[in-house]
């Protein structure tokens, strides 16, 4: 097989790290530029230790900006892994310069879903998922589906009757997954899943979807067929693989050979409690409303900050977002409007 050349926007993250490692044990994959934010000390250690071309952070680089990398490698695949609204710029970037984003910032999708769709159209890019339920819809999404399910693990509170005084690191202590601080908060929220809902919208075109939470983390998600058959993705919740899918699609070359087993235990699915997870309900309604989600996921931005400067309570952050949203609303024209949106939603979020 070709080589294939990839480019990483936060390979310093827990996507980033996880996709050198799938790299590692792949032949025919060379990462030819990275990006990355704050982490220098690992930034030089990746860049040493894969002899990568092209960086850029703002700490270290040896080119002017992600455009120029993008310019300069024009990769193969990018995988677009850096958190929150920036991330949506840097996906906008990419599908500027490659063939293939491996999209793990939902971010582009909720805030930006409809033009990122025709930006990729345009440029003839393939968006393959690499958040793990849309990966197993995907590997799983045919022609005739009446409804798509995702799961939720229901993130650290799913065991607490009394969340209000939850600390950040109760919160950061998530039960099946390891992954970046933002995302972590999100789970416990079920802002994450809020997400997930409208990402699935925007990537399957299916409105009729289901969330249960699912405490193994080992049933992904299922599509539901209108001739009566469910298929479900079933496999170790392991980031790495969704990775490698979404790297070497239509082929499967990663290994791993490790499933989990037909047990009961790995088919528990329980209700999400509306009590618990307010910002939940409220964002997996705004699927069409553009201006709501751009609201959405601002507001999350400043009160998940918040949240982890320890200036407010965790509670908090769902009144944070939906006190936000209410005041949001209007015609979304173009990327302007998006980027005056968000602005306006966080000056919002910042007062409250
Ligand atoms: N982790 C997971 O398992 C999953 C993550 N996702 C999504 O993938 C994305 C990445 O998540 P995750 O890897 O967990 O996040 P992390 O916080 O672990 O990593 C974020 C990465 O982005 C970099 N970064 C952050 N801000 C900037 C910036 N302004 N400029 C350049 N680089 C920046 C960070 O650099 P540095 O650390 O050097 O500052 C780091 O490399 C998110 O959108 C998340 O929702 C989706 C599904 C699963
Ligand atoms: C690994 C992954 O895909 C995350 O987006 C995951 O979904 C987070 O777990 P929650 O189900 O707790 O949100
Ligand atoms: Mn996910």
């Amino acid at each position: 097989m070709d080589e294939k050349t990839v480019v990483i926007l936060g390979a310093t993250g827990s996507i980033g790290t996880q996709t050198l490692d799938v790299i590692n044990k792949l032949n025919s994959y060379k990462v030819v530029g990275i990006v990355f934010g704050k982490n220098k000390l690992l930034g030089e250690k990746i860049i040493k230790q894969y002899s990568i071309k092209y960086y850029f952070s703002k700490r270290l680089s040896n080119v002017s900006s992600i455009t120029e990398l993008l310019e300069k490698t024009r990769p193969d695949i990018v995988i677009s892994a850096i958190p929150g609204f920036y991330g949506v710029v840097t996906s906008f970037e990419a599908a500027k310069h490659t063939k293939r984003i491996a999209l793990a910032n939902k971010e582009a999708l909720v805030c930006a879903g409809p033009f990122f769709k025709k930006e990729c159209e345009k440029n003839n890019v393939e968006l393959i998922p690499v958040d793990s339920e849309h990966s197993a819809i995907f590997q799983i999404f045919g022609k005739n589906v009446e409804k798509i399910l995702i799961t939720a693990s229901g993130g650290a509170v799913r065991n607490y009757k009394n969340i209000e005084n939850l600390t950040p690191s109760d919160i950061l202590n998530h039960p099946v997954w390891n992954m970046g601080q933002k995302i972590t908060v999100d789970s416990s929220t079920m802002v994450n899943k809020a997400f997930e809902v409208i990402e699935a919208y925007e990537l399957f075109e299916v409105d009729n979807i289901e969330v249960l939470i699912h405490p193994t983390g080992t049933v992904h998600g299922a599509v539901f067929y209108k001739d009566g058959v469910v298929k479900i993705h079933f496999g170790f919740p392991d980031m790495k693989i969704p990775i490698s899918y979404a790297l070497t699609y239509p082929n499967r070359c990663y290994t791993y050979s490790k499933w989990p087993k037909f047990s009961s235990k790995n088919f528990i699915f329980e209700k999400v409690d509306e009590k618990k997870y307010p910002a939940f309900f409220y964002g997996k309604k705004l699927i069409n409303n553009l201006a709501k989600r751009i609201a959405f996921n601002a507001a999350d931005e400043i009160a998940v900050e918040k949240f982890l400067q320890g200036k407010i309570k965790f509670h908090e952050i769902s009144k944070i977002i939906i006190n936000t949203c209410e005041k949001i609303d209007g015609n979304v024209r173009d990327l302007n409007d998006i980027f005056e949106l968000d602005k306006l939603a966080r000056k919002i979020a910042n007062n409250f």
